[in-house]
């Protein structure tokens, strides 16, 4: 019998008293998709990284084509024929395609000849890309491209994807699922972790789900409903969402004409941009970030400051208003995904002290004569832990030390308890699990129903869809008109995702 491609024998990883991986073991044949499932913080990442060198196991041996191999860096991992796909991509905006892949190479190798092999692996595997433009000038998705075809020219014989389609559009997710399915049928084994349970069965010939660091069950995707694979992973049923009837109040926030240059030599400027939101009104903005997502955000939170008649805020002329102003007027604002650690969070303070960051200026006890009140600090960090169960020692832990999601809930969790009247929210479920997911997007739902006005920017089609009453589009960093949602299909609003709103909307 041929040995698995990749088998893992009680897998044992130990951060502190919190026990990452406990006992893990599975199997993956050659040519297999494998889906890597449970909620955040069950140990995926963890997992990986240690098939991928990045971190050493406590206890456990890692099989590859039936013999037991001590993988001690991604370097090692790479010359045994295991690539990964980060969340993150690790280019340089200023190099070519053909420079960063030749950055990124074991081995040296000319840039012609580089680039000729490019060419060749990206064409044969539908993944077009040319190599000699700059990285600055690729859309995410061909970025995204760029990281796959390095991991490609390294023929790999097992191919670690974490989240890859977080930031593609519908179209290019197919694309993707085309690329993958090839590979597969040529022999090339892949993890694949994903939050997306629909894609999981779409693509996926066996899945192993964790839960508190243990393996609680394998499944082969396609043959169970999404609702029995959210129940493995969460070990219990989604709950549906609960939509009250709102009375739209007096319009909160109306941006007009907003033209900003933006400051990053690779951002996008915003173009003529006008909306308006209303009490009790979500308003769901599509789009992949990098289409003036970031320079919006800054616009509406004061980071950067227009004219003080084109933002509209709570009743006042705000464009001209400094975040701290802005937020006494009742904005409140959760950022994400990319600058979760840096914008949403500072790593290396502890929840307790990252809870001060923003609530002071709602919260005015949390400060006595410039003195920090400690004991209200730790107890809101402690209610927003135990409401929006984040997963952590305690409200001392540092930032860094949780796992994404349970960050992405903090940080969640720390505005909706301010109860603001106007809430700018960007990527709130971004890494977050099926389960958390629907409990952020339902606390959206109540706090519209409560009155709250509510801006959603969300790369996620399918949560604006949940969520939101009207949808518009930000692409190029220009604003499609708002429709009612009811009144489009995600496919129109993927074509709209390209930059193509004029002509149909017109
Ligand atoms: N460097 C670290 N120091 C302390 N704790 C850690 C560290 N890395 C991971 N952990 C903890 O190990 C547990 C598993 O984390 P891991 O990142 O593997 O989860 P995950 O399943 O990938 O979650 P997510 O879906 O949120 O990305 C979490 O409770 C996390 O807080």
């Amino acid at each position: 019998m041929t040995p698995a491609r990749l088998k893992l024998n009680g897998m044992t990883k130990t951060y502190g008293s919190m026990r990452a991986n406990d006992d893990i073991s599975l199997e993956i044949a050659a040519g297999e998709i494998h889906a890597l499932l449970g909620e955040n913080g069950a140990g995926k990442s963890t997992l990986m990284k240690m098939i991928y060198g990045v971190t050493r196991p406590d206890a456990g041996v890692i099989e590859w084509n039936g013999q037991p191999v001590t993988i001690n860096s991604p370097k090692d991992a790479r010359a045994l024929g295991i690539g990964m796909v980060f969340q993150h991509f690790s280019l340089f905006e200023t190099l070519t395609v053909a420079e960063n892949i030749a950055l990124a190479m074991d081995e040296q190798v000319s840039l012609d000849a580089l680039s000729a092999r490019i060419i060749e692996v990206s064409e044969h595997y539908g993944l077009p890309i040319a190599p000699q433009r700059l990285v600055h000038h690729l859309s995410v998705g061909e970025r995204q491209r760029v990281e796959i075809v390095r991991c490609l020219l390294q023929n790999p014989k097992l191919l670690i994807m974490d989240e890859p389609t977080s930031v593609l559009t519908p179209q290019a997710v197919e694309k993707l699922f085309e690329t993958l399915r090839l590979l597969a049928a040529e022999g090339c084994s892949i993890v694949y972790i994903s939050h997306k349970l629909d894609e999981i069965q779409a693509l996926c010939h066996h899945a192993t789900v964790l839960r508190h660091g243990q393996v609680s069950g394998t499944c082969q995707p396609k043959d169970e409903t999404v609702a029995h694979l959210a129940q493995m992973m969460i070990g219990q049923s989604l709950p549906h969402y609960e939509h009250s009837k709102v009375t739209l109040g007096e319009e909160r926030l109306s941006v007009k004409h907003l033209s900003i240059a933006t400051d990053d030599p690779f951002g996008v400027s915003l173009n003529d941009v006008s909306f308006s939101v209303r009490a009790g009104e979500i308003l769901g903005i599509a789009g992949i970030s990098g289409n003036g997502q970031a320079e919006l955000l800054a616009a509406l939170s004061g980071e950067r400051t227009s004219q003080a008649e084109m933002i509209h805020m709570l009743g006042c002329d705000a464009g001209h208003l400094r975040p701290m102003q802005r937020r006494q007027l009742g904005l409140g604002l959760c950022f994400v995904p990319e600058e979760r650690l840096g914008k949403g969070a500072v790593p290396a303070m502890s929840l307790a002290e990252n809870a001060l960051l923003t609530a002071y200026s709602s919260m005015p006890n949390m400060l006595s004569k410039g003195m920090m009140q400690l004991r209200v600090i730790r107890d809101f960090a402690e209610r927003c832990i135990e409401r929006f169960k984040v997963k952590c020692d305690s409200a001392d832990s540092l930032a860094s030390s949780l796992s994404g999601g349970n960050l992405q809930k903090f940080i969640m969790g720390r505005e909706i308890m301010l109860a603001p009247a106007l809430m700018v929210v960007a990527q709130p479920t971004w890494g977050v699990d099926v389960g958390a997911a629907t409990f952020l997007r339902q606390q959206l739902l109540d706090l519209a129903a409560q009155g709250v006005a509510i801006v959603l920017l969300s790369e996620e089609l399918d949560e604006i869809f949940q969520v939101a009453d009207r949808i518009a589009v930000l692409a190029q960093g220009r604003l499609s008109p708002a429709v009612d949602i009811d009144s489009t299909t995600p496919d129109q609003i993927g074509v709209w995702m390209s930059g193509l709103f004029e002509t149909d909307a017109a």
